[in-house]
């Protein structure tokens, strides 16, 4: 797999300052966001972030990926650690893609529905790059923020331990209510 990286950079933020590392594997570019302290913690937290435009960009109410980014940044300029801004869009299927996606909830079907139909799976993201970055870092220990349990048997697949995972739960409105409710029924996701 052929993995660029770039050189480390500061990126002060409304959250704090942080260190960003970008890394390029095939056409997708991905961004490791380290607190200042990175290096000096035994098992730092770890949030694995899947881009959404929508959300993370517009505020779009849709889903809970701002206020999970936001919690996600926050918590981790305070308490040390990395967010992975993990750039596969609609789990992987792009934003046209996703973009078609919402026209076909908007009729009615739900978000894993709606990406069987136009013939995707209901969730593509493939995480390899986290593996390329997590070993560029020297990550063996981690505390995982994430609901999701695709995500934690991924991580323990790469044999890095887990010593804690904290919920990445932010608040239900009325347009992410179905959203998450079908992550939880139909994805196993655990809130
Ligand atoms: N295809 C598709 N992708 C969506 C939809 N809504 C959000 N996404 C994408 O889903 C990804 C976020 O995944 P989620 O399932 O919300 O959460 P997660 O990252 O798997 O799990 P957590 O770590 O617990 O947040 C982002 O890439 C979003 O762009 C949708 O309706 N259709
Ligand atoms: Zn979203």
């Amino acid at each position: 797999m052929n993995i660029e990286k770039s050189n480390i950079a500061n990126l002060p933020t409304k959250y704090g300052k942080f260190k960003i590392r970008a890394y390029k594997q095939d056409n997708q570019e991905h961004l490791a966001i380290m607190s200042e302290n990175f290096e000096n913690i035994e098992s730092p937290y770890v949030r694995i972030h899947s881009e959404c435009l929508t959300g993370d960009t517009l505020g779009s109410l849709k889903c809970d990926c701002q206020n999970q980014l936001d919690l996600a940044l926050k918590f981790i300029s305070k308490e040390g650690g990395l967010v992975i801004y993990h750039r596969q869009e609609g789990r992987n299927i792009g934003l046209l893609n996703k973009v078609n996606a919402y026209a076909l909830q908007d009729q009615g079907r739900n978000t894993i529905e709606a990406n069987l139909e136009l013939g995707f799976g209901e969730d593509d993201r493939d995480y390899s790059v986290v593996d390329e970055i997590f070993k560029d870092l020297g990550l063996k220990k981690i505390k995982l923020i994430t609901n999701n349990p695709e995500k934690i048997a991924y991580v323990e697949s790469l044999g890095v331990e887990i010593v804690e995972r904290i919920p990445a739960i932010t608040k239900i409105n009325v347009h992410n209510e179905h959203y998450v409710n079908t992550k939880k029924e139909k994805m196993g996701h655990m809130f």
